[in-house]
């Protein structure tokens, strides 16, 4: 059996679920932080000619901080903590320069800035939970900085903030919950297979891989089944590939309904499923494997006016005994099913067990 070679898409698309793809959300806090850093050198120049000395040095000191931060967000595992160390100084620095006294009715429109960055850089729950306090703070403040609410021309002032901030942030919050919504279907697009409903192959490998690693930790065991259903190419051929779509979904269904909660079914292609059976020592595996051999051999499935029996054999691996890795243990149970189709199909053969059942013949010698 070849392992997959092409990139995992339901892993990558995973990673995307809260907010912009690590990826972007990276590029686009460093674009930030540099944009940022650079305007308040200018800002900082300004100052120190108008003689506002310290004012211009705080700013460059911003701005130093903001270029260092460019430089390590390339690599930090603490993105988040960057952001919001970014988000919550200048979230508060747009009131501070709002509070000024004389300060410019345009400085408010920085108000409507913040549920955008806040849901770009940190999506939706986050991004919703920090910019609605500032954007109450701000809203408070620009109610005060109207003064006298008895004029028309205040009150139009006031809802038209409101307003155009309420507006924004529920667009904002839509935008980003459609757009989790879209990216979840995706995700459950490239993990799932079509026909059955099961974990696809990329998927399957992906949890292979996962519980390797966690049985690497808890030092139980599992074992991996693989599965194929035998003379398919026959079904299709004479009852066409409906009739085989059909059978292929009715095996899915009967396998999922098999198993345990913690185990794992997925179709790796073709006619050829996987299983992964948790916390099994190889005579239980053993078993369990041969219970569903039995099953899919005694079903009857009607499709139409006809009647079809299936069977299928299955090449299980153990780890760690048959192996540590996937590829290895791929291997081995391709290897066993292998032997089971050759000793006559209908057959389920383990390495080093070398058990087998099905039209009376005893299988032996496969594995490693
Ligand atoms: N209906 C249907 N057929 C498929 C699908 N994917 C693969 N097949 C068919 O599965 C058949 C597999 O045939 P073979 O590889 O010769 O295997 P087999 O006939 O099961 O024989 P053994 O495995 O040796 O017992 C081919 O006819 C494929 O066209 C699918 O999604 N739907």
């Amino acid at each position: 059996m070849k392992l997959p070679q092409h990139t995992d898409l339901g892993a990558t698309l995973e990673q995307s679920r809260s907010g912009l793809r690590q990826g972007h959300r990276r590029s686009l806090t460093r674009l930030l932080f540099l944009v940022t850093g650079s305007a308040l050198v200018v800002f900082a120049c300004l100052q120190i000619l108008n003689g506002f000395l310290w004012i211009g040095v705080g700013e460059l000191t911003a701005s130093a901080l903001l270029f260092y931060g460019f430089w390590r967000l390339e690599r930090t595992r603490r993105l988040q903590q960057w952001i919001y160390g970014y988000l919550i100084p200048l979230f508060s620095f747009f009131l501070v320069i709002m509070l000024l006294p004389d300060a410019s009715v345009s400085a408010f429109v920085w108000v409507l800035m913040m549920p955008v960055l806040a849901y770009l850089l940190l999506g939706k729950r986050e991004g919703m939970m920090l910019s609605l306090p500032f954007m109450l703070a701000g809203g408070v403040v620009y109610w005060i900085h109207l003064g006298n609410l008895a004029s028309p021309h205040a009150l139009i002032d006031l809802l038209n903030m409101v307003l155009c901030g309420a507006l924004m942030l529920v667009f904002i919050h839509m935008y980003e919950v459609r757009r989790e919504a879209a990216e979840q279907r995706l995700v459950d697009l490239a993990q799932t297979d079509a026909l059955t409903g099961l974990a696809n192959r990329s998927s399957f490998q992906s949890t292979l891989s996962r519980t390797i690693a966690e049985c690497e930790r808890s030092g139980s065991g599992f074992a991996l089944a693989i599965m194929d259903i035998d003379h398919f190419k026959q079904v299709n051929d004479t009852l066409g590939h409906d009739a085989g779509d059909h059978v292929l979904g009715h095996i899915g269904a009967c396998l999922t309904e098999r198993l345990r909660s913690t185990d794992s079914v997925g179709r790796l292609g073709g006619e050829e499923f996987g299983l992964i059976l948790r916390d099994v020592k190889p005579a239980d595996a053993y078993e369990l494997i041969e219970e569903l051999r039995l099953c899919i051999a005694s079903n009857e499935l009607t499709y139409g006016d006809r009647t079809i029996r299936v069977t299928a054999s299955f090449g299980i691996a153990q780890w760690p005994e048959n192996g540590r890795d996937a590829e290895t243990l791929f291997r081995v149970a391709d290897h066993c099913l292998l032997g089971g189709k050759r000793a006559g199909r209908n057959q389920v053969a383990g390495a080093g067990v070398n058990l087998s059942a099905g039209q009376g013949d005893l299988l032996a010698g496969t594995g490693t």
